[in-house]
Parts: C-alpha cells; structure tokens; sequence
C-alpha cells in the first residue's frame, strides 16, 4: 500500500464538503478508507467528524489570531481547523500537529509561514488548558455546538433550552452503528460479530435492529465476509417498514428508494410478494440496484424491480397494497450521522422541500388500493416537513385517515429524528 497523508487527505476532504457543498459521505467512502493503514483511516475519520462536528467553535477559537484571513486560502484555514482539532480533542503533541500543518502548508503551495505563526501563538495562549477550561466561558449554543443559529431559533420556539441543549449535545454524539437484519436471524448476526470482537446490542424498537459499537469500515468488513442478510440502517428508518406492516404477496411500491434500506427490510419482512421500487438520480439508482443484486438472494421470493424514473411522472395502470414515501428532505435528523448537513441546509431549503413532498404525497396516494396503508417519512426534525404535510394532505382527502404519527430524536429515543406517518385509504 502507498503511504497517503491522512492529514492531508482530511483538508482536502473538509474542503470540499465545506466549499463545494458536497457530504462528507460521497467522499469518504470505503474505497478512499481503504487505501489507508488502519491507524490512518482511524484517524483521518476522527479528524473529519471531529472538525465538523466542532466547527464554529474551532473558528471561534482561531478568530484573533488571523491577521488577514481573506487573504488565505480554503485549504489553509481547513489546515488550521484541523490542526486545533488535534490540538485540543485529540491531545496531540503540539510539535507533530505544527510540523504536519506546516509540511501540507509546503504541499499545497500554500502559507507555511503563517500557518506555523498562528499555531504558534495559539499553542502559546491555550497550551496546557483542557478542553472543559476553554468551553467553561459563557458561549452561544450555536458556537458551543456547532450548529446554525437560525436552526437553534426553529428549536428553541418548538422546545425548552434544556431541550434544545440536549438535542444539540446528541447530535456531536457519535451515534452507534446500526444495521438491519432479518429478525429471525438477529441472535445468529449478534454472535457472529461479538465473536469478531465488536460489542452488539439488540435494538429495543425494531426487532431486526443490531447496534454495533466500533468502527464502521471495520464492521462493514466483517459483516461482508458473512452470509448474512444486511444493511446499514437506524433503528427509526427500520421503523418504517414495520409500520407499514407489509404481508406475504403484497404488491409494493416505494416511490423514493436509494440506497434501499427500506425496500430491502421490506422485503426481509414479508418474505414473498412484489415491490417496485423508484429512484430518479442515475447515481443513486446505481446504487440502489447493487444493493438489491447484493441482498436479494436473500430473497428469492420477493420480486423486486428497481426502475430509474420520477415518481412524479409515473403512471401505473393497478394499485399497491402498500406505499412507502420515504421522501428527500432537509436530512435535520440525521445531523448526528452526518456532521456536515447543518452546513448546507437553509430555510428556503425546508420549505422547497416541504412543498416538493406535499405534490409526491398528492401523486403517489392515486396508487394505493382500498384499505390499504401508505407510510410517509422523513428525517426531518422540521414539522413543514411532517406534520405540515400530512395536514395539508388530509384536509383534502376524506378518502385517507391517519393511523398514527410519530416523531423519533436522537436526544429522546437514541435513533435518528424521524417523521412517520402512517395512513390508511378507506
Ligand atoms: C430519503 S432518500 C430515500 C432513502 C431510501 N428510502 C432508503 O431507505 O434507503 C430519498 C430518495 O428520493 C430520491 N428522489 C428525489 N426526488 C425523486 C423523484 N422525483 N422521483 C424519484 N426519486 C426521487 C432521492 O434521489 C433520494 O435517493
């Protein structure tokens, strides 16, 4: 294996998710970790979940020591994030993290002069201070935290501060591993793994969920080498599929697929039937399709058929028995899991989405046959998104009730923070 500086893959990762807007996912995938030694490709993910998840409180940090900060470059401030990352929650020594900031500096053709001049002096006002010291100042919750201002304001008229606190805390929280499996082979996955070492616990909520503490490009290998069905999947999106309690030969459609966590377990759980399921973004519908040609021996007796279309311009000549709208949302629940979201979502944003998933609800229910159910989803902590819809949707349709509706957060259930909705046509 080449040797590849972490350090320097994590700038040019933390770049790139903060100037390009792209997720922290699409680029940190299993093949970039897998091109590291395992002590790096520890690192290099502490390093990145680490800074994003303590980014306005490391500018905060470094603020009075620039002299001219619009004169740097994107890649030397993410250097200098990433180097008080270490500093001050990995507890690394002062001169590795100087000597590597400065080295990167030199590869990037960038400031290596002012970045050994800043960490300098910052090293020189906060060596020798904990972590609790620094933090003991009264700060804001969103530099405390790290969150968005306008997304603290929207909790805190709908929660308390300790609340919101809470919430805030939960989502720097690296949360556990979770997966699905099928339920009547979870004891047999749960062995499987504490026999590779890793600590497993049952979920509470779904009876196919496993949380696994450790790393996840380690358990995603294991897990590989087994012949066990399973996908990465929180306990609140296993949650949907039970909801919407699908049967032996149902006819199923999911209408908003990739990467089809929820069409699989589906699948898993009512063990024979159909299920179309929809995606419209090729890259995604690319991944949708290896997950089920991964899983669906598994499965022989569902028929699954992904199809690369827009469930808005889709047209069906039968019904379901059961829908699934898992619908793209502004992703606020899912903070915890991926630290850059609350960077690249806005208000605008919310309620772009919100009336894009009240036309989906509208156009997806003419598919579902009589007493029959539609679960509606999101991972949105945002009611525009969830109650908001399912309102606007039953005031105009006598035709569907609601047999329940649940919100899931991370700080109250320990999952992700889900919307559900489960509704059923008359
Ligand atoms: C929340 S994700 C679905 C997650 C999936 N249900 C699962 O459990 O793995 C929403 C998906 O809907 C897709 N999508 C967005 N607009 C769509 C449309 N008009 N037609 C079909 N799919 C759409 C997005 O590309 C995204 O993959």
């Amino acid at each position: 294996m080449v040797y590849k500086s972490p350090r320097k893959t994590a700038v040019e990762i933390l770049s790139t998710v903060l100037y390009k807007k792209k997720s922290l996912k699409s680029l940190l995938t299993d093949r970039v970790l897998a091109s590291f030694h395992r002590h790096d490709r520890a690192f290099l993910i502490e390093v990145l979940y680490g800074t994003l998840r303590n980014l306005y409180l490391i500018d905060f940090l470094l603020e009075n020591f620039f002299k001219n900060k619009k004169g740097l470059s994107p890649f030397t401030i993410n250097n200098l994030r990433t180097a008080v990352y270490q500093l001050l929650f990995m507890k690394i020594p002062e001169y590795a993290v100087t000597f590597e900031a400065v080295n990167i500096e030199k590869i990037f053709n960038g400031k290596p002069a002012v970045v050994n001049a800043i960490l300098r002096s910052f090293i020189k006002k906060y060596s020798g201070k904990g972590l609790e010291e620094i933090l003991s100042i009264n700060l804001p919750l969103s530099i405390k935290y790290s969150h968005p201002e306008w997304l603290i304001k929207r909790w805190l008229k709908r929660f308390s501060p300790e609340e919101v606190e809470s919430l805030l805390k939960a989502n720097n929280k690296k949360p556990p591993f979770t997966i699905a499996v099928k339920p009547e082979e979870r004891g047999l996955v749960a062995d499987y793994l504490k026999e590779k070492g890793f600590d497993v616990e049952f979920s509470e909520s779904v009876s196919s969920g496993l949380k696994i503490y450790g790393q996840g490009y380690e358990i995603r290998e294991v897990l590989n080498q087994s012949s066990f069905f399973w996908i990465v999947q929180d306990e609140a999106s296993q949650l949907v599929c039970f909801l919407l309690e699908p049967f032996e030969d149902a006819r199923v459609f999911d209408a908003c697929a990739s990467p089809g966590g929820k069409t699989l377990l589906t699948a898993a759980l009512m063990k024979k039937g159909e299920i179309i399921c929809i995606e419209n973004n090729k890259e995604r519908f690319k991944l949708l399709q290896e997950n089920i040609e991964r899983l669906k021996r598994f499965v022989p007796d569902v028929n699954i058929k992904p199809e690369l279309a827009d469930v808005l311009q889709i047209n069906f000549k039968y019904s379901f028995d059961r829908i699934i709208l898992d619908a793209p949302c502004s992703s606020t629940g899912v903070i915890r899991r991926n630290p850059d979201v609350r960077y690249r979502v806005s208000e605008e944003e919310i309620k772009r989405l919100s009336k894009i998933q009240k036309i989906m609800l509208e156009k997806v229910s003419r598919f579902l046959a009589k007493n029959s159910f539609l679960v509606y989803s999101v991972c949105s902590t945002e009611p525009e998104e969830g109650e908001e819809v399912i309102e606007s949707f039953l005031q105009n349709h006598d035709e569907f009730s609601s047999i329940d509706k649940l919100r899931t957060y991370p700080h109250v259930e320990g999952t992700d923070g889900f919307f559900i909705a489960k509704l059923l046509r008359n």
